[in-house]
C-alpha cells in the first residue's frame, strides 16, 4: 500500500539527518479518552554513540523498554511491538503505550522525573490534547509540542504500519458462526479506494482516495465514549474491559425490542427477520422487562446499539461514495470481537456482501506513528 517503505530512508543523509534529531522519539496521540504513545527503541546504537549516550537517555530507554505497566494508569501493549522497523535511517523497534488522558497530569510529573526535559525540547504530537494540553507540556516539561493534524497522522501511520506488517490487515470469516468464524489475512496491497471507520471516543469516517488524499466525510458523536459512558451509567461497572466482559456475558434480545415483538415474526414483504432489532433499547419501556434484564444484558444491548448504528451510518457513506472497502480502526475495537464481528456481518448482510469490513491489529495507535513518522513534514504547528 502507499509509498511509505521502512527502508526507505536509509540514505546516508537521512541517517545523519536521524542522528542530528536528538533522541528519545516519540509520537503522542492524545485522544478524549486515550493517550498513545510510541516510543522509536534504536536498535543499532554503535560503540562510539554508546560511549556518547547521556544517561538520562539509556535511562528512560530501559525504564520503557524492560516495563510493561508504568504505575497505575500506563500499559506498553507488549503484543504490539512491531521490530525492525526503518525511521530516517534508524533501525529498531517501534514500541505501544498507552494511558487514560485524565492521567496526564501524573504522565507529565513521571516524565519531569525521567528528566524528559533534560534530552530534547520539544514533542510531536497529534490529537486534541496536542492542543488542550500544550500549555502543561510548557509549564511542567519545558518542552513545546509540534502538533500534527489527527487525521493525516491516522492515515499516515496506516501506511506505515500496513507496509511493515505482512499480517496487519484482517477480516473475519463467518462471523456470526461460533464454531466456524477465524480471522483472515487480507493483502491490502491494492487499497485505493477505502473507507476509514476511526472509532474512538466519537467516530470520523473518511474516503481515501490514494496516499495522503482523503476527505473525512461523516461522523458521529455516538462512539467509543458513548458505549463507556452508556455502559458505566446502566451497569455501574468502572472500566471499558469491565463493560466488554459484562457484555460478552449478556443477551441484547430482551432489551431491544425485535421484529418479531411487533410483527410476531418476519415482517416479509421487506424482508426483515423476526430476529432482527426493530428499536434499541425499546423493551425498556416496560417495567416488567426491566426487572428481568440484567446487568450483562444491558452491557449487550449498549454493545450491540452503538456498533449497528455505526455500521448503519458506514453503510450509508460507502454506498453514497462508492467504495466497496471499508476499514475500521480506533480503540473501541480494542479487545471487542463482538463488535468487530457485529460489524463484518452487518456490512456483508445489508449490502447483500458488496462491502468487506477490514481490521488492523494495531487499532489505535496509527495516529501516534503518523506523528512520530512526520517529525522533519512541513505539517506541524
Ligand atoms: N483501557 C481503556 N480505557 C478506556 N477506553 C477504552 C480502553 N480500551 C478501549 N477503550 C475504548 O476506546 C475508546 C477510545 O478510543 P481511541 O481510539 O483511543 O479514541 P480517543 O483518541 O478519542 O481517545 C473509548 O471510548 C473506549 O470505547
Ligand atoms: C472530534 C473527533 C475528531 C475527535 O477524535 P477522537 O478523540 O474521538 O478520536 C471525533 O470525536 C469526531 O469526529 N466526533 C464526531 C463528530 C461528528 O461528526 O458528529
Amino acid at each position: 500500500m502507499g509509498a511509505i517503505k521502512s527502508d526507505e530512508c536509509q540514505c546516508a543523509a537521512c541517517r545523519s539527518l536521524a542522528m542530528a534529531t536528538t533522541m528519545p522519539w516519540f509520537g503522542m496521540d492524545i485522544g478524549g479518552t486515550l493517550c498513545k504513545l510510541v516510543y522509536f527503541e534504536p536498535k543499532d546504537i554503535t560503540p562510539d554513540e554508546a560511549e556518547l549516550e547521556v544517561e538520562t537517555l539509556r535511562n528512560i530507554r530501559r525504564y520503557l523498554t524492560k516495563n510493561s505497566a508504568y504505575g497505575k494508569d500506563g500499559h506498553r501493549d507488549t503484543h504490539l511491538q512491531m521490530d525492525d522497523v526503518v525511521v530516517r535511517g534508524r533501525r529498531g523497534s517501534f514500541h505501544f503505550i498507552r494511558f487514560p488522558t485524565s492521567a496526564m497530569g501524573k504522565f507529565l510529573e513521571l516524565a519531569k522525573d525521567k528528566g524528559m526535559a533534560t534530552l530534547v525540547s520539544s514533542v510531536c504530537a497529534t490529537g486534541g490534547g496536542a492542543y488542550k494540553f500544550e500549555k502543561n507540556f510548557r509549564e511542567v516539561l519545558n518542552l513545546s509540542l509540534h502538533k500534527f493534524d489527527e487525521l493525516d497522522s491516522l492515515l499516515y501511520g496506516l501506511q506505515y504500519v500496513e507496509m511493515n506488517n505482512p499480517t496487519e490487515c484482517y477480516y473475519w470469516k463467518h462471523p456470526t458462526r461460533e464454531d466456524k468464524c477465524e480471522k483472515v489475512n487480507f493483502d491490502f496491497s491494492q487499497p485505493y479506494p477505502f473507507l476509514l471507520v476511526n472509532i474512538g471516543s466519537g467516530v470520523s469516517i473518511l474516503a481515501v482516495y490514494g496516499p495522503g488524499v482523503y476527505k473525512r466525510i461523516s461522523g458521529t458523536s455516538l462512539g467509543g465514549g458513548t458505549f463507556l459512558g452508556l455502559c458505566c451509567l446502566l451497569t455501574g461497572c468502572n472500566s471499558f474491559e469491565e463493560a466488554i466482559e459484562l457484555a460478552s456475558k449478556g443477551d441484547n434480545t430482551s432489551v431491544d425490542k425485535l421484529v418479531r415483538d411487533i410483527y410476531g415474526g418476519d415482517y416479509d414483504r421487506f424482508d426483515l427477520p423476526g430476529d432482527l432489532v426493530a428499536s434499541s433499547f425499546g423493551n425498556m419501556n416496560s417495567k416488567d422487562k426491566r426487572q428481568l434484564v440484567s446487568r450483562e444484558d444491558l452491557a449487550r444491548a449498549t454493545l450491540v446499539t452503538i456498533t449497528n448504528n455505526i455500521g448503519s451510518i458506514t453503510r450509508m457513506c460507502a454506498l453514497n461514495e462508492k467504495i466497496e472497502k471499508v476499514v475500521f480502526v480506533g480503540n473501541f475495537l480494542r479487545v471487542n470481537p463482538i463488535a468487530m464481528k457485529l460489524l463484518a456481518y452487518a456490512l456483508d448482510y445489508w449490502s447483500k456482501k458488496a462491502l468487506k469490513a477490514l481490521f488492523l491489529e494495531h487499532e489505535g495507535y496509527f495516529g501516534a506513528v503518523g506523528c512520530l513518522l512526520q517529525l522533519h513534514c512541513s505539517g506541524s504547528s
